[in-house]
């Protein structure tokens, strides 16, 4: 369960404080998946960053089961990232000079023999059809190739919260649309909760939940400040 209770972001521009975001009660429940749509610039990156830890709200609370995020020191925020978050970007952000493979078993766990990291991301390729792919670096493969190695990377550790912002977003609408539904169709069979911003109202009506962030921020309704 993810739990927020009067959270409050604002930013510095030129040299005053614009409040941003102020979501004054959310839940999501463990497993639920949800597409987040709203205009840019109405805090949907902003809302990932502090669920990820990435960010701290100025006040509030967020809790993600048992932790309380808005509570962590920054060191112990990135160790909740580790272990507990997957992200995805629109750009995959993989190593260049590294394999598809070699990317994804770059950030498996240390306690994992290197046989049974080879086993397990063998397993995963396969899930994601890049079986024949993974020796070959991003350069070689397509740009929806690169993603679904990107997806591996993020979902492999069976994180208890998967991120994705705009994931689709350099992809074209075919490569897109079998993107996303491979990524809700893995999320569902291992029980992951995902959030996924996306400006694409097709994409977002495939989500069992869609989140229009005017609704979410009060900011946006104009109701406070
Ligand atoms: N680090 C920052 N410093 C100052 N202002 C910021 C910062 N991050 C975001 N903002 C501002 O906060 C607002 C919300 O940004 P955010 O990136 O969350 O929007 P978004 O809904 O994800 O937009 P888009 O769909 O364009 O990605 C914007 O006005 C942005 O300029």
């Amino acid at each position: 369960m993810i739990t927020l209770k009067e959270v409050r972001k604002s930013f510095k521009q030129n040299g005053e404080h614009i409040p941003i975001l102020h979501i004054e009660q959310w839940q999501v429940k463990r497993g639920e998946r949800i597409a987040f749509l709203g205009p840019s610039g109405s805090g949907k990156s902003t809302l990932l960053h502090l669920l990820s830890g990435v960010m701290q709200p100025d006040s509030g609370e967020i809790w993600i089961e048992d932790q309380p995020i808005h509570r962590l020191s920054e060191s112990q925020r990135d160790q909740y990232r580790a272990k507990s978050v997957g992200y995805i970007f629109q750009e995959f952000h993989l190593i260049s000079s590294l394999t598809l493979k070699q990317n994804v078993e770059l950030i498996m766990q240390p306690s994992m023999s290197n046989k049974e990291a080879a086993e397990v991301s063998a397993q995963w390729f396969e899930r994601v059809g890049l079986t024949t792919q993974q020796h070959r670096l991003p350069s070689q493969v397509s740009r929806g190739q690169q993603q679904r190695a990107a997806m591996i990377r993020a979902l492999i550790g069976k994180p208890s919260l998967v991120l994705a912002d705009e994931p689709t977003g350099s992809l074209d609408y075919e490569t897109a649309a079998s993107m996303m539904s491979l990524l809700l169709q893995i999320c569902e069979e291992e029980g992951l909760t995902l959030l996924t911003v996306t400006h694409d109202v097709h994409l977002a009506a495939s989500y069992p939940r869609q989140v229009h962030i005017e609704d979410l921020n009060a900011i946006r309704r104009g109701v406070t400040a």
